[in-house]
C-alpha cells in the first residue's frame, strides 16, 4: 500500500533541512544556467570569468591592465567580462576593433558609458544631450580647434610657457608630473577659458576646477550621484564655476568686438549657433558654454600634461634621443629664427615623433568605452569570427594594444624612428596607433596637444640640462587618467649654443658660438 501522505519519509524531513536543500539547488541551478547562456550567445567571444558571478568583478578588482593581459594571453583579441549585470567586451588590436571606431553613434554609443561625466560636465552639454544636438555641439569644438585658430593659440602657449620656466633659477629639482600640471593648466586656461578667467580669477577658477576634479573618484563612474564628501565639494565648484563664467560670458557677449578679437576657445563659443534644423539655430546658453569649456579642459588637460611628462622623462632616459632633439632645436633656429611660431612648431619632426612614442608607451586613457546597440561581427588576426550582442560595453585599449609585437616591433623599447617613413609601424594597419583613439571619435584636440606639447619642449631643449634622479617612474594605474609615478629631475640652466657660418672682413668666412 502506498504511504499516506504524513508517511512519506519526504514530508518527515524537518524544514530546517529542506529549505537549505532546496534553496542549493535553486542556486546550483542559477549558476549552471548563468554558465550555459554566457557560453551559448551565437557564436558569441569567448567568456573570461572563472568563477561565476564574482569572477569577472574579482578579475576587474585586479586592475584593467592585468585583467586584459589574462584575457588576451587566454582567448586573444576578442573575449568577454561579465562584471555585476553588464558584460564587457575587449576587442584587443585593430584587427578587431574597426568598426568600434568607424561606427555610428546609433550602433556604437557613448552617452551611456560616458554619462558618469554629466555631473561634472553639466546638463544640457555632451554626454547629457541627443546625438543630433551633440554632433552640432562637437561641430562647434572642431571649429575652435581647427588650423586658423590654432595660429593664435600658439604665441599664448609661448608666452605663458616662457614666463613659466623664466622663473626657474639656476638649478633645481622638480617632478613634471606636478610642474607640468601647473603649467598646462596655465596655457588651458589662456586658450580655452579665456583672458578674464585668466588675468583676473585665476586662483579663485584654478580651486575651484581642483574640486571638479577631485570628484571624480573610480566609484563616481558607477554611481556618479553617490552623496560622499568629494561628490558633495565637485557639485557646489559646479554651481559656482556656472556663475562665474555666466558673467564672462555676458560681458563678452555685450561687446562682440572684443569677443570677436579674441583668440580663446571662449571667443568662438560665443559667437557659434546651432545650425536652423537643430535648436532652430539659437546660439549656446551660457549654461551650455560653460559645460563646453569644462569638458574641453577635462578631454585637453591631464592628456596633454601626463604626455609631456613621459615625452621629457623618455629623452633624458635616452641621452642620444635629447641630443637628436637639441640638434633639430638648433636646425629649426637657424631655418626660422628663435621665435616659436606654428610653422617653427610644425618643422620639428624628430620631436613630434618622441611625443608619439611616449604617448605609444604610456596613454593617458587607458580604456575606450562605447555602448553596443546593435550587434555586430568581428575578426580577429587569426581569422576567428564573433557575434558581439546588442547591450554589451564594448572596450579597445590604447595602453595594451600599443604594447602588443604584431603592431608595433619591440614594444616595450622607446623606438620614436618607428613613427619615420621607413618603418612607419603606425600605417602598417588603419588604428594601430589609436593614443588619440580614432575614427568617428578621434581626439578633437590632437594638434592643439602637439603644438602645446612642443611648446613646452622646445624652450626647455634650448634652455635647459637634465638628470633624472630617481629610477624611470611606473605608469600610475590608480588614476581615472594614468600618469607617471613620482620622479624628481635635476634641471641646470644653460642657453642652447649652434655654430653659425660668418662672412667676416675682407671675405674672411670662419664659424663662431653663439648663444640662445
Ligand atoms: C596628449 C593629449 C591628448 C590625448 C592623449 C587625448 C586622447 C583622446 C582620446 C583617446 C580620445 C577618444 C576618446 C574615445 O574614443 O572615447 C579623445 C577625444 C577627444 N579629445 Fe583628446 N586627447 C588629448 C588632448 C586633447 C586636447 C588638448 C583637447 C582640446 C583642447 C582634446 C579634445 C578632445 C575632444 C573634444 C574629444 C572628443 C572627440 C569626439 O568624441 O568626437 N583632447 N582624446
Amino acid at each position: 500500500m502506498a504511504p499516506l501522505l504524513g508517511e512519506d519519509p519526504l514530508y518527515s524531513v524537518p524544514s530546517s533541512i529542506w529549505w537549505p536543500a532546496v534553496t542549493l539547488v535553486v542556486l546550483a541551478s542559477v549558476v549552471v544556467l548563468r554558465v550555459i547562456t554566457n557560453h551559448i550567445t551565437l557564436n558569441g567571444p569567448p567568456v573570461f570569468e572563472g568563477l561565476p558571478f564574482v569572477g569577472g568583478i574579482l578579475k576587474f578588482l585586479q586592475g584593467p591592465m592585468q585583467l586584459m593581459k589574462g584575457g588576451y594571453q587566454k582567448y586573444g583579441e576578442v573575449f568577454t567580462v561579465p562584471v555585476l549585470h553588464k558584460k564587457i567586451t575587449f576587442l584587443l588590436g585593430p584587427h578587431a576593433s574597426p568598426h568600434f571606431y568607424k561606427a555610428s553613434d546609433d550602433d556604437m554609443s557613448q552617452t551611456e558609458v560616458y554619462e558618469f561625466n554629466v555631473p561634472t560636465f553639466g546638463k544640457g552639454v555632451v554626454f547629457d544631450v541627443d546625438h543630433k544636438t551633440r554632433g552640432e555641439q562637437f561641430r562647434f569644438f572642431a571649429e575652435a580647434l581647427k588650423s586658423a585658430r590654432l595660429k593664435l593659440y600658439v604665441p599664448l602657449f609661448v608666452q605663458e610657457t616662457q614666463d613659466f620656466f623664466g622663473k626657474w633659477g639656476d638649478s633645481g629639482i622638480v617632478d613634471f608630473k606636478d610642474v607640468l600640471a601647473d603649467l598646462i593648466i596655465l596655457t588651458a586656461s589662456r586658450t580655452l577659458l579665456g583672458r578674464e578667467v585668466r588675468e583676473n580669477m585665476f586662483s579663485q577658477v584654478t580651486a575651484l576646477l581642483h574640486d571638479l576634479d577631485e570628484g571624480m573618484k573610480p566609484i563616481s563612474v558607477l554611481f556618479p550621484y553617490l552623496p560622499i564628501p568629494a561628490h558633495n565639494r565637485r557639485d557646489r565648484a559646479r554651481a559656482e564655476l556656472s556663475e562665474l563664467f555666466a558673467k564672462v560670458i555676458r560681458a563678452r557677449r555685450a561687446d562682440p568686438e572684443r569677443n570677436a578679437r579674441e583668440a580663446d576657445l571662449l571667443a568662438s563659443f560665443c559667437q557659434a549657433r546651432y545650425s536652423p534644423a537643430i535648436n532652430g539655430g539659437r546660439e549656446l546658453t551660457e549654461g551650455e558654454i560653460t559645460g563646453m569649456l569644462i569638458a574641453v579642459l577635462f578631454a585637453g588637460q591631464h592628456t596633454s600634461s601626463i604626455t609631456s611628462s613621459w615625452t621629457g622623462l623618455y629623452m633624458i632616459k635616452h641621452p642620444d634621443v635629447w641630443k637628436e632633439a637639441v640638434e633639430e632645436q638648433r636646425q629649426v633656429i637657424r631655418t626660422h629664427g628663435e621665435k616659436l611660431t606654428l610653422e617653427a612648431l610644425g618643422d620639428m619632426p624628430v620631436l613630434q615623433r618622441i611625443i608619439t612614442e611616449a604617448l605609444r608607451l604610456f596613454p593617458p586613457l587607458i580604456l575606450l568605452l562605447r555602448q553596443c546597440k546593435r550587434s555586430f561581427l568581428v575578426s580577429t588576426s587569426n581569422g576567428h569570427k564573433y557575434t558581439i550582442p546588442k547591450g554589451h560595453v564594448v572596450a579597445t585599449s590604447p595602453a595594451f594594444q600599443h604594447r602588443l609585437p604584431h603592431i608595433f616591433e619591440r614594444p616595450d623599447s622607446f623606438e620614436p624612428d618607428r613613427f619615420a617613413d621607413a618603418r612607419a609601424e603606425d600605417k602598417a594597419m588603419p588604428f594601430s596607433f589609436i593614443g588619440f583613439g580614432g575614427g568617428r571619435h578621434g581626439c578633437m584636440g590632437s594638434n592643439f596637444a602637439y603644438l602645446q606639447i612642443k611648446t613646452i619642449w622646445s624652450v626647455l631643449l634650448r634652455n635647459f640640462e637634465m638628470e633624472l634622479l630617481d629610477p624611470f617612474p611606473q605608469a600610475d594605474y590608480s588614476s581615472m587618467v594614468v600618469g607617471p609615478t613620482a620622479c624628481r629631475v635635476q634641471y641646470t640652466r644653460r642657453p642652447l649654443r649652434h655654430r653659425q657660418t660668418y662672412i667676416g672682413a675682407h671675405g674672411i668666412s670662419g664659424t663662431r658660438e653663439r648663444d640662445y
